[in-house]
């Protein structure tokens, strides 16, 4: 059986290369087409990103291209692979059956009781274009299928620093949510390791074959909780055969703003309240003036003083208001109101008849007071300054540079809070700062007209140079072509107007869909994916809301690891401001990343921090149980470099973590390097977080859970990261508080 399958893997990449030939030669010819209208371009446009998404996945399925074979009662056999295959020899029929076609489910759902028609399934695998192993599970004799060995294969693995996709081996449980038709919020809790983040980028992939078109177009984002994490996922999508995914923290959701400064926890938090909304809001407001009370609005225009009264200013800011327009977009009315005010004041002073008290001046010179007083640079002035253009980042740095500012919009805050938020010089943001950046943008509007003015200047500078280019193509023409010798010949000239060239210029800087959608605040994603979803602020999620208007979300993560103080206590509290009920929940209840002495362990901890819960249940057992390693306080690194050179050695390529409280990670980095050069990481458990390595030294645990007021959540995500072993590493003074001492 080995040989047969070898024949048909062969010829499935004998196909796989025939269509990856004709996919590129169909690429090359769609891009050379020339002599097309507008409309023309834009098929052409669409036809070629079509084309090379789908070169992008042929290559990438490479590897572990066929992994399955479901033989039916019927006599039917269908292999099973990343993508799908039509025979183009016989009538189009299927080679190769995608893993997310209805057709291959009985793959991953199929059991003894249960056969879904299945009376053998089996686990192909293959090494580059080589069949290694092929193990069967036969349905018809009643015995208990055996195939898990295939599962067990993948999770005692050595772990390479980068996340593996599961096609080959998705359970049912994860399968059920991964096809779940569910349009809206579908959040998937479970425990550490019931493999949430591969579910939930294999929903991704599965949403993508399954509404390919419209989320081509749309674009779905993948939400994680830091770089660290995102370079983790990296593979998987690709590795799928699907590129065309945005991946981003939420720091990074705001266009033009890298936010990169650390700030204390306790300001991460005060900015990741919901009262924020109310403080940004009110800042706005603030940024929207009248004069004092007993002052009057005074501008000079042409040598004349003219001027409102507070109550006048304090009605046209209240009409203003009342449009209910973002504050850019209202401004141009507050602008013209105040215009009108002023004008009629001027009237009021020069035109009034001294005998009966009516007006002298006709409608025609009152037109012309209001368009002087528009033109009037010194009023434009006055007015601006009562109400001026703002951009969001203009507004928080200079709210969080004003006590007296921050004193107005936040004025439910205490002094303490307050002062927290104070930053003097601006110093660059924070990840925290971008929800509110985002809110302030939401409030603020866009006053795009320059940038629509900019776009048509550079629009016109481009079809001028268009236009020079091509007369310089017509000048050669004349001395290459004079004898008339090749009329066949076409210079540029003939085939384009500068028009054309210029559009050609602009698809030149064609992007894909997912940069775009990057680079675009107001994108629509088609689906959000987010990962450790427990992590995100009140504000977070306000933001990530608007950047799903459809509510078409699949969110995973474990209310138990929330470690971020402004994170999520329930999924309740965090989903009912924007989609009140209408969610449904998916819960993964096994464990396949720790082996169950470990995960015994981590149940202990889990119980202390909240003793309703279950942890999941372990699939499988290392045969080492986790213990500890007392030594004298002063040798704390050095123990943690030798400890990780130790457990590195027993691996060819494996990995180690050294997860210590935040504050110690520098001082380890050191000595752990010079003990253990590669394969290892010191990392403290934020960071940590959703990663998993073969070893782990946990050091100081006792530290790690005084940190912080979720400390003991932390303490949970250290020690969930191994899928071997695990130590502890503590000050021989000092043994860990239960259950850890209990080692
Ligand atoms: N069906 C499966 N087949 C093979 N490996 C699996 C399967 N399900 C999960 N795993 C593996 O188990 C490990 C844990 O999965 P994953 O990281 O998705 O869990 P998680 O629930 O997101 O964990 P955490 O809450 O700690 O982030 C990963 O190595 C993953 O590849």
């Amino acid at each position: 059986m080995h040989d047969q399958e070898q024949e048909y893997l062969t010829r499935l990449y004998d196909r796989l290369d025939a269509l990856r030939g004709e996919t590129r030669a169909r690429l090359d010819q769609v891009l050379a087409s020339t002599g097309l209208g507008h409309q023309g371009l834009a098929e052409r446009d669409v036809a070629a990103a079509e084309l090379a998404g789908r070169a992008a996945r042929l290559d990438s399925v490479e590897n572990g291209l066929c992994f399955g074979r479901l033989d039916m009662r019927d006599g039917e056999r269908r292999h099973i692979g990343r993508i799908g295959i039509l025979d183009d020899t016989t009538d189009y029929e299927p080679l190769l059956i995608d893993w997310r076609a209805p057709a291959a489910r009985p793959f991953y759902v199929a059991t003894a009781v249960s056969t879904e028609n299945v009376r053998r399934r089996r686990h192909i695998r293959t090494e580059g274009r080589r069949v290694t192993g092929v193990q069967d599970e036969e349905f018809d004799r009643g015995a208990e299928p055996t195939g898990d060995s295939a599962l067990f294969d993948a999770l005692d693995a050595e772990r390479t620093g980068r996340m593996a996709d599961i096609v080959a081996t998705i359970q049912a449980e994860q399968d059920d949510i991964i096809r779940a038709d569910h349009a809206g919020v579908l959040v998937v809790q479970g425990g550490p390791g019931t493999g949430k983040t591969a579910v939930a980028l294999h929903r991704a992939a599965y949403l993508l074959y399954t509404h390919r078109e419209r989320l081509t177009r749309s674009v779905v984002l993948v939400v994680g909780p830091n770089a660290t994490f995102l370079r983790y996922i990296g593979d998987v999508l690709p590795s799928l055969g699907e590129t065309g995914v945005l991946l981003a923290t939420v720091g990074e959701l705001f266009p033009g703003v890298r936010a990169e400064l650390a700030e204390a926890p306790e300001v991460v938090e005060l900015k990741g309240r919901l009262d924020m909304a109310e403080v940004v809001a009110a800042a706005v407001r603030d940024r929207q003036r009248v004069p004092e009370e007993g002052e009057r609005f005074e501008v000079v225009h042409d040598g004349e003083r003219l001027s409102l009264d507070r109550e006048t200013c304090l009605r046209i800011r209240a009409r203003a208001r009342e449009t209910r327009l973002p504050h850019n977009e209202a401004r141009p009315w507050f602008r013209r109101w105040m215009i009108e005010a002023l004008a009629r004041a001027a009237s009021e002073r020069y035109g009034t008849d001294p005998l009966d008290g009516g007006s002298l001046l006709t409608d025609a010179d009152k037109e012309t007071i209001v368009t002087e007083l528009r033109e009037s640079p010194e009023v434009a002035a006055a007015v601006d300054a009562l109400w001026p253009a703002l951009d969001p980042q203009r507004l928080l740095a200079e709210l969080y540079a004003s006590p007296r500012r921050l004193a107005a919009a936040a004025p439910r805050l205490d002094r303490a809070e307050r002062a927290a938020l104070l930053r003097g010089p601006h110093r660059g943001w924070s990840p925290a700062d971008v929800p509110l950046l985002d809110e302030a943008a939401e409030l603020l509007g866009v006053d795009d007209r320059a940038e629509r003015a900019a776009a048509a200047a550079e629009r016109a500078e481009r079809l001028r140079l268009a236009q020079e280019a091509l007369d310089v193509a017509y000048g050669s023409r004349t001395t290459d072509f004079d004898d008339g010798d090749e009329p066949e010949l076409l210079s540029a000239y003939d085939l384009l107007d500068a028009e054309t060239l210029a559009e050609r210029h602009e698809e030149a800087d064609h992007r894909g869909q997912a940069q775009r959608a990057a680079a675009d605040r107001t994108w629509a994603f088609g689906h959000v994916v987010v990962d450790e979803a427990q992590e995100l602020s009140p504000m977070a999620w306000r933001l990530l809301m608007r950047r799903c208007p459809a509510r078409s979300m699949t969110i995973v993560g474990d209310i138990a690891q929330t470690g971020d103080p402004a994170g999520a206590p329930s999924w309740e509290g965090v989903l009912a401001p924007h989609v009140g009920d209408r969610w449904r929940l998916a819960e993964l209840t096994v464990n396949y990343r720790l082996p169950s002495e470990i995960a015994e362990l981590a149940a202990a901890v889990l119980r202390r921090i909240d003793a309703a819960r279950t942890a999941p249940r372990a699939v499988r057992a290392a045969g080492v149980a986790p213990w500890r390693e007392p030594v004298p306080a002063g040798e704390l690194a050095a123990a943690a470099g030798r400890l990780a050179a130790a457990e590195r050695a027993r691996t060819t390529g494996g990995r180690v973590g050294v997860i210590a409280p935040a504050g110690l990670v520098a001082a380890l980095a050191g000595p752990v390097r010079a003990a253990a050069p590669d394969r290892v990481d010191v990392l403290d458990p934020r960071t940590a977080k959703g990663l998993e390595f073969d070893s782990v030294v946990v050091v100081d645990p006792d530290r790690i859970v005084a940190d912080s007021p979720r400390g003991l959540n932390d303490l949970y995500v250290a020690l969930t990261r191994p899928t071997r072993r695990l130590v502890v590493l503590h000050d021989a003074a000092r043994p860990p508080s239960p259950p850890l001492g209990d080692l």
